[in-house]
C-alpha cells in the first residue's frame, strides 16, 4: 500500500513540470500518451506548450510506472517515428483510445489495419515536412561534395589526416542529380537543384509531366538510366514492400565511381551491408544519410568507420518552425477526432 501511495504521489517528469500520478489522474484536459526520452530534446521545447493548451501529456515512461491507473485516461497517442511502439499489446491496454497521431509523414512504423481494427484512427502531418526534408537533402549533398564535415574537423584539430589533400571536393553546381521518388519532397529537392543549375533526372512510378516542366527535369522510366548518369543520387521514396532495399549491390554497381548516394527517405530503402561494401571498395565515391537502420546507428557500426560517409540521426524535419507547425497539426487532428469530426489528415490504407 505504502508503495502504491508513494508511487502515486511521487513527482514525475512531465512536459508541464513535475506532476504526480494522482494529479495526472485528475486532470481536466484529455490525456495523450507521448514519447519523451529517446527523441531529440528539441522536440520537447516545441512540443509541450502547444500540446498542453489542449491536452495533458502522459509521457510513456510515466505510463509504464502505473499502466493500470493511467490506461483508461488516454484518448490519443502521439508518436514520432518508431520510438513508441504502437503494437497490439499497447492497443489492448488503452480502452478509450480514439486516435494515433504521427509527427511526420512516413507511417511505415505503424500497422494501420491493426490500429483501425480497434476502432482507432491514424493521422499524420503531410505537407509541413516537405521543405525541411528537402533542405536536409541539399545540406547532405553539399556537405558531402564540398567536404564540409572534414573541413570542420580540420579547423579544430589542424590535423592533415582530417582533411587529406587527396580528398578534394566536387562541384554540385552544374552536376547531374538523380531523384528517386518525385513526390512532394522530391519535387522540392528538384526546385532547389534548379537553383544550382543542376541537370535533373528523376525516376518515379508515374511520370510527373507538370513538375517535370516546372523544374526542367528529365524522366527516367528505367531507374538504371538514372543510376548510370547521375553524379548525385538522392533517394526520396516512401518505404513500402516495393521499395525495401530498392538500392542494393546491383544498383550501387550501376552508379558512377565518382557518384554520391544521399538517402533522406528511410534507412531500409538502401541495403546497408551492400552500401558498406560499395563504399569500402570505392564502387561509389560517398554516401550521405539522414536515415539508417537501426536509428541511431550503433557505435562502431562498419558504416560509421568509413571516411566517405556522413550520417545524421534522422533529423530531416527537425527545425523549430517545422516542428511547431507539425505539432499544431497533430493537435488539430487529435482534437478533430476527439470532437467526433473527420480529422484533416487521416491515413487510410
Ligand atoms: O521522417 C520524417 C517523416 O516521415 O516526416
Amino acid at each position: 500500500m505504502f508503495h502504491l501511495i508513494h508511487r502515486l504521489e511521487t513527482p514525475l517528469l512531465s512536459f508541464g513540470g513535475a506532476r504526480t500520478i494522482s494529479q495526472l489522474l485528475n486532470m481536466e484536459k484529455p490525456c495523450i500518451l507521448a514519447t519523451t526520452f529517446g527523441a531529440p530534446r528539441g522536440i520537447y521545447k516545441c512540443f509541450a506548450p502547444v500540446v498542453e493548451k489542449h491536452f495533458t501529456i502522459i509521457p510513456h515512461e510515466t505510463f509504464l510506472l502505473d499502466q493500470k491507473n493511467l490506461s483508461e485516461q488516454i484518448k490519443a497517442v502521439f508518436v514520432w517515428g518508431g520510438a513508441l511502439k504502437v503494437d497490439r499489446g499497447l492497443m489492448q491496454s488503452l480502452p478509450n483510445l480514439k486516435v494515433v497521431v504521427n509527427g511526420g509523414v512516413g507511417v511505415d512504423h505503424l500497422d494501420i489495419p491493426m490500429i483501425n481494427s480497434f476502432g482507432v484512427k491514424v493521422c499524420n502531418t503531410p505537407h509541413v515536412v516537405d521543405n525541411a526534408t528537402a533542405d536536409i537533402g541539399m545540406g547532405l549533398m553539399l556537405a558531402s561534395a564540398r567536404k564540409i564535415v572534414e573541413g570542420h574537423h580540420y579547423s579544430l584539430t589542424h590535423n592533415n589526416e582530417d582533411m587529406p589533400e587527396s580528398s578534394m571536393g566536387m562541384d554540385v553546381s552544374g552536376a547531374t542529380l538523380g531523384i528517386i521518388g518525385m513526390g512532394r519532397i522530391g519535387y522540392k529537392v528538384a526546385r532547389r537543384a534548379q537553383g544550382f543549375d543542376m541537370k535533373i533526372l528523376y525516376h518515379n512510378r508515374n511520370r510527373r509531366k507538370e513538375e517535370e516542366r516546372a523544374v526542367g527535369a528529365m524522366y527516367c522510366a528505367n531507374m538504371e538510366d538514372l543510376l548510370q548518369q547521375s553524379d548525385f543520387v538522392m533517394v526520396v521514396v516512401n518505404l513500402s514492400l516495393a521499395t525495401q532495399k530498392l538500392i542494393g549491390a546491383k544498383e550501387l554497381a550501376m552508379m558512377k565511381p565518382t557518384s554520391t548516394l544521399i538517402n533522406i527517405s528511410r534507412g531500409l530503402v538502401v541495403d546497408q551491408d551492400a552500401l558498406v561494401e560499395a563504399l569500402q571498395k570505392k564502387v561509389i565515391r560517398a554516401a550521405a544519410l539522414d536515415v539508417t537502420y537501426p536509428e541511431p546507428l550503433p557505435i562502431g557500426h562498419p558504416l560509421a568507420a568509413l571516411p566517405n560517409v556522413i550520417i545524421l540521426p534522422h533529423i530531416g524535419t527537425h527545425s523549430v518552425e517545422t516542428m511547431q507547425i507539425m505539432v499544431e497539426k497533430m493537435v488539430t487532428n487529435a482534437l478533430a477526432v476527439l470532437g467526433g469530426n473527420q480529422p484533416p489528415d487521416e491515413v487510410k490504407v
